[in-house]
């Protein structure tokens, strides 16, 4: 997820929270996913989510922006837009994606300095140690890791780009925690179903870009549509109707709104 409309569709469909995307994110401003986005474009797409909905927030904040004092500030600033849970990851800047060949880890005891300020920074929001450390150290040390990043006061672990559904199962048999599994697509993970991942004991699973990979390809193909054919006749059942965006958006709500404050303002010239 990625904007507040994705937001706001995602609360209207039933989902109970969001994770906003780094990777979706950067790829919607056309950057790659390798540490350019700054903190205040991050707090900013917070901002704009939590503007008009309050769906609980997951918040991709990579490495935390620099050291643990720009951790500190990280969690700060994005709790106070609006985070209710913030991640961050053990990887060295400039991060990749974690599903990418040739990524790289801090230290553990770096990671630890960056989880101690997010927890000394946060108020309420929890806070998401996401390690990288698998396709790097192996899954050894990412069960170790996650150990430690929870018994210095993580609220989730995130293990990431683990290659196998057993590797996923045997990771939440050695570390007993809310888990979070990150179910995106061409990566190092299988497809493994929601359901499944919850009956290995994980209690939070992401979709992080696979609403932008379809809404992206659903894009380019009306683009060609529109060169090859100068009509939207062939997309027109495609569409989500203007009835259906409006909806969304919560158009009505505004317009009676207005309604009701220009009878007040005619009563009260
Ligand atoms: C979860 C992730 O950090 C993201 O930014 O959404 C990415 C997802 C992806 O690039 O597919 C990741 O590093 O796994
Ligand atoms: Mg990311």
């Amino acid at each position: 997820m990625f904007n507040a409309f994705s937001a706001l569709l995602a609360e209207k469909v039933g989902f109970k929270a969001v994770y906003l995307s780094g990777g979706a994110l950067t790829s919607s401003m056309g950057l790659p996913d390798i540490g350019l986005i700054t903190l205040t474009e991050l707090a900013d797409a917070v901002r704009k989510i939590k503007e008009v909905t309050d769906i609980p927030l997951i918040v991709d904040a990579d490495t935390g922006f620099g050291e643990s004092v720009n951790v500190y500030r990280a969690v700060r600033v994005l709790e106070e837009a609006g985070a209710n849970a913030i991640q961050i990851e053990d990887q060295v800047m400039p991060k990749r994606c974690g599903h990418l060949d040739g990524k790289e880890v801090i230290s553990k005891d770096e990671m630890v300095f960056k989880l101690r300020a997010a927890i000394r920074a946060r108020r309420d929001a929890l806070i998401v140690a996401r390690t990288d450390s698998r396709a790097v150290l192996g899954i050894g040390e990412a069960v170790n890791r996650a150990k430690t990043y929870l018994e210095e006061g993580a609220d989730v672990i995130f293990p990431e780009a683990l290659t196998s559904k057993e590797e996923f199962a045997e990771f939440a048999r050695e570390v007993e925690a809310p888990l979070l599994a990150n179910m995106t697509e061409f990566g190092k993970t299988p497809l493994i179903s929601a359901t499944e991942f919850r009956e290995m004991g994980y209690k939070y699973v992401i979709f992080p870009v696979t609403i932008f990979r379809v809404a992206a390809k659903a894009m380019k193909e009306a683009l060609q549509v529109l060169l090859e054919k100068g009509t939207q006749a062939p997309l027109m059942e495609l569409m989500m109707t203007r009835k259906e965006q409006y909806e969304v958006i919560k158009y009505n709500f505004y317009e009676q709104l207005d309604k009701e404050l220009s009878k007040y303002k005619q009563k009260n010239p």
